[in-house]
């Protein structure tokens, strides 16, 4: 039976896969800088800062494969992004090199590429165009999931996941909404399929306003099945409640692009026509 490591495991993820993962992964560590707050008495749970390589190692001990959900997952200052995810992730990998971990799932992001704009539809192997020092350290981790697979044969997926939760929330969510049984499917394949070198993968559930060509996921066996249109009325009403914004409504990343956003505005007339 494989050891999986879960790491964010305190998180909103985290807590969901809390409960689906068990019967699929009955031998599932959990680990997080703080414990989760209602850790059941048959739940493993590490604690460890990302941050300390030591603490790292320590949690890979024994493991086959981790889901990496740990760290900053939203923009953040310079110091919060670079201790929990450029520093976090390159310990995560380099513990699982050192501990003999086979295969890594790393939570990546939509905010890789956030400003692309939405009319443009993107496969798993654009340019990086990251909205923030978030997106930023997207890209990083995804950049060192590869030198890892590369390098050290470690067989690595990488999921850009758009919006994690049980219903779109606003229209932009509409085309990027992921539900949980369908992120669990991408994990699954991430940690068994047997194809896997270094993979990229769109975090997306079977939203019919896509902008992502998420075919590789297809090819290795996702069959996704929730539907961001069946939920549309409500994300359309809370849409309604959003006020406008011109930069943030044009591109993918939404207001991870508006948030900090100093460029000329022009600059948005000449967007429209790309
Ligand atoms: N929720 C979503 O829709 C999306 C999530 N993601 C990524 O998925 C992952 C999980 O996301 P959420 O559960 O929403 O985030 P979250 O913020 O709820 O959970 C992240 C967890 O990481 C832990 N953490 C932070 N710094 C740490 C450190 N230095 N050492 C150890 N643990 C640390 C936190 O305590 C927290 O429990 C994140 O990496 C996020 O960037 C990516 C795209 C969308
Ligand atoms: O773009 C989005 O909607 C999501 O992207 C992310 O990467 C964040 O972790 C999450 O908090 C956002 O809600």
């Amino acid at each position: 039976m494989p050891r999986i490591l879960m790491t964010g495991a305190s998180g909103g993820i985290g807590t969901s896969l809390r409960k689906l993962l068990p019967p699929i992964y009955p031998d599932l560590l959990l680990s997080d800088i703080k414990p989760p707050v209602d850790l059941g008495a048959n739940e493993k749970f590490k604690a460890a800062d990302l941050a300390d390589l030591a603490q790292c190692e320590a949690i890979c001990e024994g493991v086959d494969g981790i889901i990496h959900f740990g760290g900053y997952s939203v923009e953040g200052t310079w110091d919060q992004i670079l201790q929990a995810n450029i520093i976090g992730g390159y310990n995560l990998f380099e513990a699982a090199y050192r501990k003999g971990v086979k295969r890594v799932v790393f939570a990546s992001s939509n905010h890789a590429v956030g400003f692309y704009p939405r009319h443009h539809r993107i496969g798993a192997d654009v340019t990086p165009r990251p909205d923030g020092r978030y997106g930023v350290s997207k890209v990083f981790g995804e950049a060192v999931g590869a030198l890892y697979a590369d390098k050290h044969g470690l067989k690595v997926t990488c999921l850009r996941i758009g919006n994690f939760g049980d219903m779109p929330l606003d229209q932009r969510r509409l085309a990027i909404w992921l539900k949980p049984d369908d992120l669990v499917q991408l994990c699954r394949i991430g940690l068994e399929h047997p194809d896997i070198h270094f993979e990229v993968f769109y975090g997306a559930s079977l939203n019919e306003r896509a902008w992502w060509d998420n075919h590789r996921a297809y090819e290795l066996g996702y069959r996704p099945t929730g539907r961001a249109e069946d939920f549309r009325e409500h994300a359309m009403a809370e849409q309604a409640k959003l006020k406008p914004d011109p930069v943030g409504d044009y591109f993918q990343g939404g207001t991870f692009c508006s948030m900090e956003f100093d460029a000329d505005p022009s600059r948005i007339i000449d967007w429209k026509k790309r």
